[in-house]
Formats: C-alpha cells, structure tokens, sequence
C-alpha cells in the first residue's frame, strides 16, 4: 500500500492565555493630578460635540493630560488585551527576540528588551514591550510573534475600534476647537494610511528598592511622547506622574472604565505649540506595590507618510498669530510625520546605554524638543 499522502498533523502548542486582573490599588496618600473626564457617550447627541470640545478646551491646551470615559470599549475586552500581553512576556526569550524593534532605522514595531544598562549604575532597564501595528495592508509583512498570530482577530479589532471610538472622535473635538473642518486631524492621521501608530504591551519588571533607588537617581526619565496622540488603559500600579503648568509633578490616578490620553510632540507641531505636549514619567511604585509588575496597555498614534510636519490651516491658531507667513504659503519644506517620528525613535532609543541628557535638545529639520526634564 502507498504511504498515507495525509501528513501527520504536529499540533502546534497553543501558549495559554490566563486571564489577568488588575491588582489592587495603593493605599497610600498620592498627590493625584486634577484631571477632567470627557464622556464620549454624549459625542453623537445633537450639540455633544461642541460641548466636548468646550470641556476638552483647557485639557489639551494647558495641562496636556485627561481621562476618556463612555468610549464604549467593554472592560472585558481590555482585560483580554491586557492578558494577551501578559502571557507574551512569559514567552521564552528566543521567541521574544523573534521580532526586535529595528533601531537603527527608527523602527519601533516588535520587542524590546530589557537589556539597556542606565548609565553607570550597574542597573539595568527593567521595560520590555511589544508593539504591534496598525491592522492594514500596507503592514501584512511586519513579522508577527506566535501569541499575536494566535489571537490576530482579536487584537486587530481591539486596535481598530480603539481609533475608530476614541482616537478619532477626540482628533474631532480638536479640530472643532482648532475650527478647521470636523476630520482634519483624523486625515492627517487617518487609520487605512502608512504610520507608524501602534498598540503597545509594556511591563515594568519588578526591581528592588535599591535598585529604584539607584535607577531613579541617575535618571526619572522624564519625556514628552513622539507622536501625536497617547492613550492609556487603567491598571493600578501607581507611578506616573505628570509636570504640572506650575512645575510640580502629580501623579495619575487609575479612573474606572477610563482611559488616559496625552498630547505628544508631533501634534504640538502641527499647531506651533497650541495642543500641548506634556512632561511625564513613571517613578518608583509606593511600596504597597512595589512587588507587582506593572502591566500596561497603550496605544501610540502618529501622523504618518502623507502627514507634513507644517502648521494645520486653523483660523484660530491665526487669529493668535501662531500660523506663520510659511506655513499659509505651504512653502516650507518639512519632513513627514513618519521621517521626523523615525529620526526621534532612532536618537533615543538606538544605543545601548541610558545616558542621561541634561541640556540636551533633539533637532530634525527645524522640528525640536528638550531631550531632559527634571
Ligand atoms: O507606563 C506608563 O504609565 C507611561 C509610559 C510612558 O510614558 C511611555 O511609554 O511613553
Ligand atoms: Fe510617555
């Protein structure tokens, strides 16, 4: 008899998702930052928008973080996100470095490890993450770990209802308040589009108090996000804090059901500095928890290969004289939101020591930010 021509099928394992939860909250005293809440329920009544945006007004421009609720994301989806990334981190090693960040070109989809020394302290980078990006043709070849490939449908929904109910009914209330048409700032942005926008699973391994110590003490790492927009999901390891107008740093409270954003670089660009990008960092958790790894949940939006790096047309941003002769002309060249983005990855992440920066700034063709906040 002929050999079967079925092969025999060799079950590939199926790493098992547990689920996740969030840990308990601190129970210490933190000076929390006074956030407002925008309650996205209310954008499609007659009138919400415009309400929105009146509340969302001092947000954006002045403190630079809020907290979304009503976005209609149900928490058990999240949870399955945050168990999706979870179970990656358990992941052995090699099948993490399947997939690194390419950061020599700026490229930020796939794994980072852990593995950046901080300066000379003899203490290592304790963040690992994994990126993963927008679910559309133009990304089918970006590599796919094995966990992300098993649970493909499930995370390219998740990304995909996250712009369309979150991201881009805020870019709406922003382009409101900026009065350019209702979906300026979604093009510039837009989701079938090439960015570099991406979802990212980041856990802040657990360190000893010493080795906080000696991490925080050569560096908090105080930042301003690279692209336009940041969105982040409650979990409860406190620990981020946020610089203030008046230059105290606050921490951000968890909000139930919410989600936290923030205005990054590239969006204060395309508004000479109306939409502001705000000074943040995650510092030591409060002893209470300082025993559990920090899970979180993002998501990164950037303007992308299309998106010029020029002031938007706003009758506003004119009337306050923040539109220049330049910029109305069109004239001025300037690199994409993708080139400026890659440059600004490359800079600071391409190296394999944490240094430290002080009065440094980082500058790409005539775009520039401070490198350091203290
Ligand atoms: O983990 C957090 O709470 C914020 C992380 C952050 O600032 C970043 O990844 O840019
Ligand atoms: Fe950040």
């Amino acid at each position: 008899m002929a050999p079967s021509a079925i092969e025999e099928q060799i079950p590939i394992e199926k790493p098992i998702v547990k689920p996740w939860s969030r840990p308990a909250p601190t129970n210490e005293k933190l000076d929390w930052a006074p956030l407002v809440e925008i309650d996205l329920s209310r954008f499609d009544e007659p009138g919400g928008k415009e309400e929105l945006a009146k509340q969302l007004y001092d947000a954006v421009t002045r403190v630079g973080f809020w907290v979304v609720v009503g976005h209609g994301l149900d928490d058990e989806r999240i949870l399955r996100q945050f168990s999706i990334g979870n179970a990656f981190f358990k992941e052995s090693l090699e099948e993490k470095r399947s997939f690194e960040c390419n950061f020599a070109e700026g490229e930020y989809f796939g794994y980072r490890e852990n593995s950046r020394w901080i300066g000379e302290t003899g203490v290592k980078d304790n963040i690992e993450m994994l990126n993963i990006p927008k679910a559309i043709p133009e990304w089918d070849d970006v590599p796919k770990h094995r966990i992300v490939r098993q649970n493909y449908d499930e995370i390219a929904s998740f990304h995909r209802d996250l712009f369309d109910k979150v991201i881009r009914k805020l870019f709406v209330l922003m382009s409101i308040i900026l009065e350019l048409p209702e979906d300026h700032l979604v093009q510039a942005h837009a989701y079938d589009r090439r960015s570099d926008d991406h979802l990212r699973y980041m856990i802040y391994n657990t360190r000893t108090q010493e080795e906080w110590d000696k991490a925080q003490g050569y560096t908090k790492g105080g930042h301003t996000d690279f692209g336009s927009l940041t969105l982040l999901f409650s979990q409860h390891v406190a620990g981020l804090q946020i610089r203030t107008s008046d230059g105290e740093w606050k921490y951000v409270k968890p909000v139930e059901g919410g989600i936290t954003c923030n205005i990054a670089d590239t969006l204060s660009f395309l508004t000479n500095g109306f939409l502001k990008s705000t000074i943040h960092r995650v510092v030591t958790p409060p002893k209470d928890q300082i025993d559990i790894p920090r899970l979180g949940l993002l998501y990164f939006c950037r303007p992308g290969d299309d998106t010029v790096m020029r002031t938007v047309p706003s009758p506003l941003l004119d009337r306050l004289g923040l539109l220049t002769e330049e910029d109305k002309n069109q004239s001025k060249p300037a690199p994409t939101g993708t080139e400026y983005v890659r440059a600004r990855v490359k800079d600071v992440h391409h190296k394999t020591v944490i240094d430290r920066r002080e009065n440094t700034s980082f500058e790409f063709k005539g775009l520039k930010v401070p490198n350091y906040y203290k």
